[in-house]
């Protein structure tokens, strides 16, 4: 049947089957460039090279926006796609080959969901690994004269009194923390050991399949090059380094991690003693409130002690937080008056203090909320 005959049904029966082929093609692209992906990996393992090249994306990525632009295709487009491909390569290919054979390994709180991830780690990578357990203290005599790294992974509120319990470690042995407050693990760590110290933030949780492209923050303590191995075995599985000083990290975490975290308690808190329902705010939300909904939501199905541990390991925090009640209350007081001038030239002052930032983030957010719609229907619980 030629595309003059046919009637409107049939045609777009015809172009829907012509976009099924055209869909299939895609996936042998998509095959085909996953095997491809599969071989780079192999050939950097041998090279050591690491699983993340974010100097690689960036110019493959502006070299196909500058192709879809030149075809008449969103930029956007092909750049989303690829990044969604480029996620998938790094579950395919193996983290670089990083060879710990040499290394003996403690890793306090390596029973706990973070510490066993690293821990799981390095033991992958040939290093001999104790996992110390809270019980196990006793146990671990033997360990402390041979181990090449401590690293102490255990809750915030036990980690300085630990620490502070170690026996004497070898001169050569790396001590280090993934503790998410750095000024006070730093100060024991360096007290207790004339040898090399690190303070490591990983800002992920231990649900992550790779550590590609994941943010660790580190903290300079003494001897850096003494522990140059563990942060080139942390790139190589794929994470972005984020130096920075101890107090530095911890007041950007007082606005990332406390800030947050508490006033997404407090609008859950507040949701469940105004009985909003749930379902109905969801069906109701566009992808932006969705979103914002999920991201209180998500707490919840997380630790109440790790939060309650991070907002309380930082009391100088509580001041700050009582001057955002204090913005909170002195917005409200005003537009209880009726007073909408002060509104608006706040927010023109706090527009001018976000600068470029703010249309920077309207931007990329549009995209992710773009992306966000796309998975709407996922968010139904327990829907059809
Ligand atoms: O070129 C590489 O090094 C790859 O591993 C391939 C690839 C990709 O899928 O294109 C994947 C991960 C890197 O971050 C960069 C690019």
């Amino acid at each position: 049947m030629s595309e003059a005959t046919a009637s409107p049904a049939q045609r777009l029966a015809q172009l829907r089957e012509a976009i099924d082929a055209t869909d299939s093609a895609l996936l042998q692209l998509l095959q085909q460039r996953r095997q491809l992906a599969t071989e780079v990996g192999v050939v950097k393992r041998a090279l050591g090279q690491p699983l993340y090249v974010p100097e690689r994306e960036a110019a493959l990525l502006s070299a196909r926006r500058a192709e879809a632009e030149a075809v008449g295709l969103s930029p956007d487009l092909i750049e989303d796609v690829l990044r969604r491909v480029m996620r998938e390569s790094y579950l395919q290919q193996q983290a670089a080959d990083v060879h710990l054979e040499d290394k003996t390994i403690v890793v306090v709180g390596g029973d706990g969901a973070l510490g066993g991830f690293f821990a799981e780690r390095f033991a992958e990578a040939g290093a001999e690994v104790f996992r110390l357990g809270p019980n196990d203290w006793q146990a671990a005599a033997q360990w402390w004269p041979k181990a090449d790294l401590v690293l102490f992974a255990v809750p915030i509120d036990i980690t300085c009194d630990l620490i502070a319990q170690l026996p004497p470690l070898p001169e050569h042995c790396v001590l280090a923390d993934i503790t998410s407050i750095k000024v006070k693990p730093m100060q024991a760590m360096l007290a207790q050991h004339q040898g090399p110290v690190v303070g490591l933030h990983p800002m992920f949780g231990p649900q992550l399949a790779t550590l590609a492209k994941q943010l660790i923050v580190v903290t300079d303590g003494r001897q850096a090059e003494a522990y140059q191995w563990l942060l080139e075995t942390l790139k190589r599985w794929g994470a972005q380094l984020y130096q920075t000083t101890a107090a530095r990290h911890d007041e950007a975490m007082g606005f990332i991690q406390v800030m947050r975290h508490l006033s997404t308690f407090v609008y859950g808190a507040h949701l469940q003693a105004e009985h909003a329902n749930i379902q109905e705010l969801l069906d109701l939300s566009s992808p932006i409130y969705r979103l914002e909904l999920m991201m209180v939501g998500r707490l919840f199905a997380q630790n109440a002690d790790l939060y309650a541990d991070i907002i309380l390991a930082h009391p100088e925090n509580f001041a700050m937080m009582r001057r955002y009640l204090d913005t909170f209350n002195e917005t409200l007081s005003h537009l209880e008056r009726g007073e909408k001038s002060q509104f608006t030239q706040k927010f023109t002052e706090v527009g001018q203090y976000f600068g470029e930032f703010s249309k920077k983030f309207l931007e990329d957010s549009q995209r992710l909320l773009a992306s966000a719609g796309d998975a709407h229907q996922l968010s139904k619980v327990g829907g059809s």
